[in-house]
């Protein structure tokens, strides 16, 4: 086995820290070709699809990459941008964000980029860039904000699977999820509360949530849970009743039973049980992307006002603001504590006479 290294080391390079942020990746063009790419890859990884591989295999290839490409891309046509796949630049934008607000103390010390765990830029690559300009700590981020072995689980497997090939290691911290952290619940209130101070308030708020197969949650996944602890904790910092809010699950995919109640079967029901008014948050999104651009803010809109509803609005997910980038930037500084930190130079030289006097030198 050749372990990948850097031939370049050299003693007293730079020891940075680096933040990796993740999301679930998206395909480099709305076409089919790119879908077939995509969607092969993203559904061969066992974590997302728990079927024996033999069958799985024959299902994917036989029906599926078949038939859901050319559809799929017909929808991600509608949401595409002049700066690509809203997913892949509010991603981008987070990164920049969050870089720009750890510069603040410590200059270029932490380094933050971005990887999509299918497609491009791929972890790997991103992985080794970062290592390959110094970076000797790595947090690993994925803006999940709900563990899935699904997502979270296969985000660190992929990260794992890149180390088993790697010399040199960097100490690793992995943040597994954050779905009742302060600073993110304070945010989806935030977003909340600025879209009413706008729009006004609907009769009822609806967290919708990218379901996961049913069985998932009986083996034992937190998923579940933790989307409903999320609702609660927001509708409380929103000062809402039970009756004010709903947690729902969309995105249902295959033919087994996933998470309920469906958030599409729910939006077709509401109207003839006398709620006629709407607003639809989804959590568990980090940036907007096609499942909630399009799914919520267009295929069920349809479904419930075609079922009688009056009133609908999808709130925008917290992509790059500024109470999101708060949130993330302290996550990651609770994460990082105790690894030393150079902070910005002023604080460098410091630090340095304070080891010189202490120490002395070596
Ligand atoms: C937010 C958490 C997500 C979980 C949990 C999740 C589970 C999950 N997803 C599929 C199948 C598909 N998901 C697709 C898109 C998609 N999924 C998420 C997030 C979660 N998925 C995001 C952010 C996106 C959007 C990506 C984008 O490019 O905008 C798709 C592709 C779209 C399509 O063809 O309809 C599929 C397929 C499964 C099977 C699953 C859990 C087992
Ligand atoms: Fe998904
Ligand atoms: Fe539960």
């Amino acid at each position: 086995m050749d372990y990948r290294g850097y031939p370049t080391f050299a003693h007293n390079q730079p020891d940075k820290i680096g933040v990796l942020i993740t999301n679930l990746g998206t395909p480099d063009a709305p076409d089919t070709p790119s879908l077939r790419r995509y969607l092969k890859e993203f559904l061969s990884d066992p974590r997302v699809v728990e079927v024996p591989r033999a069958l799985w295999w024959i299902i994917l290839n036989g029906v599926i990459l078949r038939i859901r490409p050319k559809r799929s891309a017909a929808a991600y046509r509608t949401v595409w941008t002049d700066r690509g796949s809203p997913l892949l630049f509010h991603t981008e934008d987070q990164a920049r964000e969050l870089q720009a607000r750890f510069a603040e103390h410590y200059g270029d010390n932490v380094v933050v980029r971005y990887a999509m765990r299918y497609g491009s830029p791929s972890m790997a690559q991103v992985t080794d860039e970062m290592l390959a300009s110094g970076v000797r700590k790595l947090v690993l981020f994925p803006l999940y904000p709900q563990y899935s072995a699904a997502t979270n689980g296969s985000t660190f497997d992929a990260l794992a699977k890149d180390f088993t090939a790697r010399r040199w290691l960097p100490d690793f911290r992995f943040i597994s999820h954050y779905h009742d952290d302060a600073g993110y619940i304070r945010a989806c209130a935030e977003q909340i509360s600025a879209f009413w101070a706008e729009h006004g308030q609907a009769e009822k708020l609806i967290f919708s949530y990218h379901g996961v197969p049913l069985k998932y949650l009986q083996k034992g996944d937190p998923y579940h849970c933790e989307c409903h602890k999320t609702s609660r904790l927001i509708a409380e910092a929103l000062g809402l009743s039970k009756e004010q809010y709903l947690t729902t699950f969309q995105s249902r995919f295959g033919r087994e039973e996933w998470l309920k109640p469906y958030t599409d079967e729910t939006l077709k029901a509401l109207p003839g049980l006398g709620i006629k008014n709407v607003q639809v948050f989804c959590p568990g999104f980090s940036a907007d992307c096609l499942e909630t651009i399009e799914e919520i803010g267009e295929e069920n809109r349809d479904y419930f006002l075609g079922a009688g509803g009056e009133g609908y609005a999808y709130i925008p997910a917290l992509n790059a603001s500024a109470s999101h980038i708060d949130a993330l930037h302290a996550i990651v500084q609770r994460e990082i504590q105790g690894w030393e930190l150079q902070r910005n130079p002023e604080q460098t030289a410091e630090l340095a006479k304070h080891r010189e006097e202490n120490y002395g030198t070596f």
